[in-house]
């Protein structure tokens, strides 16, 4: 059996994972995630109790109860290079045993469900209304660095949109992969269904022209007229590609929901939208 590295999975000295800082018993197989820590405190004021309450670095965690479900919230701070390392220690603290770092004999299958704010690029997704990633299409590069994940990527949908776009070869190759049904089923069955970008960046990279010209000024109307079979794009972020995939490659279920703040097409924006993200708060944790 292998045993993994130190260096491979750091655990600091009082037994929690390198960058969560949470140890096994504080997780809980329920996640909620969001970049913004103070969201996670929104969350838990939601919580009829509190077992931990963690913060180290953007990754601010409490492991609470909810109408008699345990639940971990946690903020994974901004971009797919923060997923990797949150996912990555969530399935640890999950399936390694930490004593002996070894892979645990039974799987533990997580539960993770992204709540985020987003930019919609379609009329039908204005702002205050809820989209579910069905489907992420990750302009990020993630996926690529690990084994089989042409198992889980849906290459004609990624084809078709290179070919759409006209993708700079100077980009990553863009990955598509899906939503967990079930899930999405369950918790997104009264929301707007669409596909979700993860950029790379919020200005250049979801086409926003501040000071900087940018490289390909019509990405963007090519992005909102690129439709696959009845799938249009309908809303950039930039965390969801990579939860979706990772999630997939290791057996966990995972996806993401966003609110508007935003439309691109109509051009407005709403910074005041802590109601609307209270709201859906309640109906993911009532929902999980
Ligand atoms: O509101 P959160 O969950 O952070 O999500 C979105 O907001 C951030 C950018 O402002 C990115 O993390 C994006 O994915
Ligand atoms: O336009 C937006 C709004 C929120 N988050 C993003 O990544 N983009």
């Amino acid at each position: 059996m292998r045993i993994i590295p130190e260096s491979e999975l750091i655990i600091n000295s009082d037994g929690s994972a390198f960058h969560l800082h949470i140890t096994p018993d504080q997780l809980s197989d329920k996640i909620v995630m969001m970049g913004d820590p103070d969201r996670v405190t929104m969350t838990a004021s939601f919580f009829d109790t509190i077992e931990c309450d963690v913060q180290s670095r953007e990754f601010h965690t409490v492991t609470g109860t909810y109408k008699g479900k345990r639940i971990t919230a946690l903020s994974h701070g901004i971009g797919t290079d923060n997923i990797d390392i949150v996912v990555t220690e969530l399935d640890a603290l999950a399936n390694i045993d930490f004593k002996t770092r070894t892979v645990k004999d039974e799987f533990k299958q997580l539960t993770m469900v992204r709540i985020g704010t987003s930019g919609g690029m379609q009329p039908h997704c204005p702002v205050g209304s809820y989209v579910v990633s069905e489907k992420s299409i990750g302009f990020d590069g993630l996926i690529h660095f690990y084994d089989n994940s042409k198992n889980i990527r849906e290459q004609e949908f990624e084809e078709a949109f290179q070919k759409h776009v006209k993708w700079s070869p100077f980009h990553c190759l863009p990955y598509v992969v899906s939503a967990d049904e079930e899930l999405v089923d369950r918790i997104g069955f009264d929301m707007i269904r669409g596909v979700t970008i993860s950029a790379t960046g919020f200005y250049g990279p979801q086409g926003r022209y501040v000071r900087l010209p940018l490289a390909d000024p019509d990405l963007n109307s090519k992005i909102e007229s690129f439709r696959f079979n009845d799938y249009s794009i309908t809303n950039y972020e930039m965390e969801s590609s990579a939860i979706a995939g990772l999630s997939k490659l290791m057996g966990h279920k995972a996806m993401t929901v966003c609110t508007i703040i935003a439309n691109r097409v109509a051009l407005d924006s709403n910074t005041d939208y802590k109601g609307s993200m209270e709201d859906l708060i309640r109906t993911v944790l009532d929902r999980i």
